[in-house]
C-alpha cells in the first residue's frame, strides 16, 4: 500500500496549505483517491470523461449525463481562426509546453471569462480544445499540414491520437489513453495545482490559472519528467547497458527522472497501472528492449536507492509504443490535469482567501544608503 512519507524541511513539505475534497494522496489505507474513489478502480472501469465529470461536477455521471457531457465536449473542439493564426507563428523548435501555455493564454484573450458563473463553460472548452490545439501546431510546424480538429473521435484520448496522426487510432491505444488521462487527472496540492490555486486566490480568470499551472507542470521535477525519462532511456538497447548507465549516473549523483516522489514513501499507485499498459503495448509492437530496459532501471533504482517509479516513468515507454513524439508527452499531461487544476480553482473560489504565506527573512538587519557615485 502506498503511504505518505514523514515530511519535514523546505518546499513547504509536510505543511497543510488548505483543504480539499477532491483527492487524497498517500494516506494510509488509501493510496490515491479522487473524491473517495480508488484510482485502480477508476483506471480499470471508467472513461476519462467520467473522471473529469466526477472532479468537476462532484459525482460520477449516469449514462445519460456521460453521453451528454461527451457530446458537449465533442461540439466544442473547433479552434478559433485567430488561435490558429497564432499557432502557425510558433516555430517548429518551440517546446510544445510553451505552445500549450501560449495557446491557453490566447484562448483566454479570445474567450475571456467575464464572470465566475461562466467557469464551467470555459473549463469544458479548454478540455475539448487542448488536444486539437497542440496537434494543430505540431502538424503545421512539423509537416506543413493544417489538420481538421473537428474529428469523429469519441473521447479526449481518442481525439489526442486522432489529431496527432490525422487518422482514427486503434482501440487498444484509446484504452491506454483513457487509463493514462485518468492517472494524470488529479493529485491534490502538487506544484502545478498549487500554482493554479494561488492564481485563483487573487480572483484571477480561469485561463490565467491554467496558463500559470502549465508553466509549473513544464519543469522536469514535475510533469516534464515523463519526457526526461524517455530522453534518458531511449538510446539504451539492453537491460545490461541500462544498468551500467544508471549505476554511472548514480555515482555522479545525477537525478534519475521518473523516480521518487514528494509524498509517497515506497510506491506510487499509478505506476503498476501504467506499467501494465506499457507491457501490453510492448507485446503489441514487438518491442525487443525498451520495456526490458525500463524494468531493469526500476529494479536497479530500488536495489541501490530504494527509489521507486513515479507516475511518469512507464508513461515514457507506453507513449513511445503508441508513436507519440517525446516532446508531446507533457502536453498530454496538460490535457488531463486541466480537469484537476480547474476543479481546484472552483474549490478555491468557493471558499477563498488570498494565499499569501510568510517568509523567514535571512538578509541583513539594516543597510546604509550609499549614493550611486560613491558605490564600489
Ligand atoms: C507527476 C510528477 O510530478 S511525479 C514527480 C516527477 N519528477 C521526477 O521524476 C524527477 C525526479 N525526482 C525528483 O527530483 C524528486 O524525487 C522529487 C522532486 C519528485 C521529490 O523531491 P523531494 O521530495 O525533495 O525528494 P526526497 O525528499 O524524497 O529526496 C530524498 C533524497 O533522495 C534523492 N532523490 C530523490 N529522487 C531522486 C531521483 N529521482 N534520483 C536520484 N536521487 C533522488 C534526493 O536527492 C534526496 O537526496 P539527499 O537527501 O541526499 O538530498
Ligand atoms: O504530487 C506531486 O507532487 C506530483 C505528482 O505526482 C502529480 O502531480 O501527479
Amino acid at each position: 500500500m502506498a503511504e505518505a512519507k514523514k515530511l519535514s524541511g523546505a518546499g513547504l513539505r509536510g505543511q497543510s496549505a488548505g483543504e480539499t475534497a477532491l483527492c487524497t494522496v498517500g494516506q494510509s489505507g488509501a493510496g490515491l483517491t479522487y473524491r473517495g474513489y480508488d484510482i485502480k478502480e477508476l483506471a480499470d472501469k471508467a472513461q476519462f470523461e467520467e473522471v473529469a465529470y466526477l472532479l468537476l461536477y462532484g459525482k460520477l455521471p449516469n449514462q445519460g449525463e456521460l453521453n451528454a457531457y461527451k457530446a458537449r465536449l465533442k461540439s466544442m473542439r473547433a479552434l478559433p481562426e485567430a488561435l490558429k493564426t497564432v499557432l502557425e507563428q510558433i516555430p517548429a523548435d518551440a517546446h510544445p509546453m510553451d505552445v500549450m501555455r501560449t495557446g491557453c493564454s490566447m484562448l483566454g484573450n479570445l474567450e475571456t471569462e467575464q464572470d465566475f458563473t461562466e467557469q464551467h463553460d470555459h473549463i469544458d472548452r479548454m478540455l475539448a480544445v487542448f488536444p486539437g490545439m497542440i496537434n494543430y501546431w505540431y502538424n503545421f510546424s512539423h509537416h506543413g499540414k493544417r489538420i481538421d480538429v473537428e474529428t469523429d473521435a469519441n473521447s479526449i484520448g481518442e481525439q489526442f491520437l486522432w489529431t496527432l496522426h490525422d487518422k482514427k487510432p486503434e482501440p487498444l491505444h484509446v484504452d491506454v489513453m483513457h487509463a493514462s488521462l485518468i492517472l494524470y487527472a488529479e493529485h491534490e496540492f502538487n506544484a502545478s495545482t498549487f500554482t493554479a490555486r494561488v492564481c485563483a486566490s487573487t480572483l484571477s480568470d480561469i485561463h490565467s490559472c491554467v496558463t500559470a499551472a502549465i508553466g509549473s507542470l513544464r519543469g522536469p521535477l514535475h510533469g516534464g519528467a515523463n519526457e526526461a525519462a524517455m530522453a534518458m532511456i531511449q538510446d539504451w538497447r539492453s537491460p545490461e547497458e541500462a544498468e551500467a548507465e544508471i549505476m554511472a549516473m548514480l555515482a555522479r549523483k545525477d537525478k534519475i527522472m521518473g523516480f521518487g516522489h514528494a509524498i509517497y514513501r515506497d510506491s506510487d499507485p499509478r505506476n503498476a497501472i501504467i506499467k501494465e499498459w506499457s507491457k501490453k503495448l510492448s507485446e503489441q509492437v514487438g518491442d525487443e528492449y525498451l520495456y526490458a530496459v525500463s524494468e531493469r532501471v526500476e529494479a536497479v533504482m530500488w536495489r541501490e536507492k530504494k527509489l521507486f517509479c513515479n507516475a511518469d516513468f512507464f508513461h515514457a515507454s507506453a507513449y513511445n509504443f503508441m508513436g507519440i513524439p517525446t516532446e508531446l508527452f507533457t502536453p498530454i499531461f496538460v490535457c488531463s490535469r486541466a480537469a484537476g487544476w480547474t476543479a481546484h480553482v472552483m474549490e478555491q473560489r468557493a471558499n477563498n482567501r488570498i494565499i499569501r504565506p510568510s517568509a523567514d527573512y535571512t538578509g541583513p538587519d539594516s543597510a546604509e544608503w550609499i549614493d550611486i557615485a560613491d558605490r564600489p
